[in-house]
């Protein structure tokens, strides 16, 4: 058994992702992890979450900061209906663990041979840098009722004066909204994403609309020149790498029709949008691996980057079989736990998430796979489909698992 010398946070979620969450932890990790008592475990099921409200959340999140490594199960965030169904407003999940730990969510294919990509043209991964909070995603709500005038305020902590402006003269009954970030933050982000561009050596790109939101967005790009001219030009260049700013909408076509091979540093929301586009581009939202990482680089929190599956655990729940990629999942366990064994110098605990990680590309390319990935192969052609061309989630599960614990048994062998 392979021993964890330190802390490590689980999560877990909800629906689809919780049952797959469940086998991978019990099929692939604890057979040959020993936690002993490092594993410190926060139940944020919406069930419970409904108990103990978000405040479990905040828990999970102080727990991930104080032991440096976190992994999270993809959980529910109740809408409109379902806050109302619980009787609970209650936040997202990811949301509240983001804003307390900050940083950036840095998300990257994981590329299987033999697997298409929908956009032919990308023959190089597309890695995402997002901000992990502020923007559209941070936007403090406040419905009006009424007639009136609508202003933003500002009191000088120190010299009490207040600057106003006023947005409406005159308004009514809707629905305002307003977020804000702070330039540390900004300039914390733009380190991040040149960091991880001279780690990965590729060319990055941010995109805002710094035409329409002035102040806002301008700030991200102005901020972003600046770090770069002053404190990793001459790294780029070495490398034989660019940085470069690009308006969001020109990006997105620009990379449509580019080969891949670049990191692409987006705000919260647009972030979050593109990385569903990107990964479904790459061949399925479950072959995205995704983590947080804050400002000072001590902290990791990694996760799948797509939801709960809704859809398929509906099917779960009516007895038919459903056929979900855990992959993503799976990478959210070795990479957490590859962040655990570098901060402990633990090599036998890396040298694991290796060949989990290789195991996994490897049942792919050996033709098993599940039915998002077997689509792909099809040209998305699901009337063509049929149940001989995938194996059902637990199937492909099981295979993984298999093939991994022949690796285990032979270590030498060349996967
Ligand atoms: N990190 C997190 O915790 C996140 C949580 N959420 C939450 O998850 C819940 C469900 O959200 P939903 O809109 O369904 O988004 P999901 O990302 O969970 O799923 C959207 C669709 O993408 C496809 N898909 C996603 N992941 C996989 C996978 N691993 N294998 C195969 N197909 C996959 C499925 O398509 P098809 O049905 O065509 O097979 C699925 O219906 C919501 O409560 C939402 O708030 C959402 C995003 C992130
Ligand atoms: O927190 C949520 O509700 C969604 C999160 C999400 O979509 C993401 O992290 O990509
Ligand atoms: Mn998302």
């Amino acid at each position: 058994m392979i021993l964890v010398k330190g802390k490590v946070v689980e999560c877990v979620g909800d629906e689809m992702m919780a049952i797959i969450w469940e086998k991978i932890k019990y099929k692939l990790i604890l057979p040959y992890v020993d936690f002993g008592k490092n594993l410190e475990v926060f139940d944020l099921t919406l069930e419970n979450r409904v108990i103990y409200g978000d405040e479990i959340v905040l828990d999970a999140a102080k727990a991930i900061k104080e032991a440096g490594v976190g992994i999270k199960c993809a959980t529910i965030t109740p809408d409109e209906k379902k806050c109302e169904e619980i009787g609970k407003v209650l936040r997202s999940p990811n949301h509240i663990i983001r804003e307390y730990l900050g940083g950036i969510i840095l998300r990257e294919p994981v590329i299987c041979e033999n697997i298409p990509k929908i956009i032919k043209s990308w023959v190089n991964p597309i890695y995402i840098a997002r901000h992990a909070y502020a923007g559209n995603k941070d936007v403090h709500e406040m419905c009006i009722e009424g007639k009136g005038q609508l202003k933003l305020s500002f009191v000088d902590e120190i010299s009490g004066v207040q600057t106003e402006k006023i947005i409406a003269e005159e308004t009514k009954d809707g629905v305002i909204g307003a977020t804000f970030i702070e330039e540390y933050a900004i300039r914390a982000f733009a380190r991040g994403s040149m960091e991880f561009a001279v780690e990965k050596c590729l060319p990055l790109f941010l995109s805002t609309k710094s035409t329409i939101l002035k102040n806002y967005d301008g700030l991200y790009q102005r901020v972003f020149q600046e770090v770069y001219e002053n404190e990793f030009k001459s790294r780029f260049e070495e490398r034989g790498i660019f940085y470069n700013f690009i308006l969001i909408d020109a990006m997105v076509a620009k990379a449509m029709k580019s080969k891949g091979g670049f990191v692409w540093a987006m705000k919260n929301y647009d972030g979050d949008v593109q990385s569903d586009f990107v990964s479904q581009g790459f061949g399925s939202l479950g072959l995205t691996s995704s983590y947080l990482m804050t400002d000072d680089k001590k902290v990791i929190q990694t996760e799948a980057c797509h939801g709960t599956v809704k859809n398929h655990f509906k099917k779960y729940l009516r007895g038919e079989p459903t056929s979900t990629n855990p992959i993503a999942s799976i990478f959210a366990w070795t990479k957490a736990l590859a962040h655990r064994g570098q901060l402990d110098k633990n090599e036998e605990l890396v040298k694991f998430t290796e060949i989990v990680e290789k195991v996994c590309i490897a049942t792919i390319e050996s033709g098993c796979m599940t039915k998002d990935l077997a689509a792909a192969l099809k040209n998305n052609e699901f009337e063509s489909m049929t149940e001989n061309d995938y194996l059902t989630t637990f199937e492909f599960l099981d295979k993984i698992a298999q093939n991994l614990r022949s690796c285990m048994i032979l270590p030498k062998m060349n996967i």
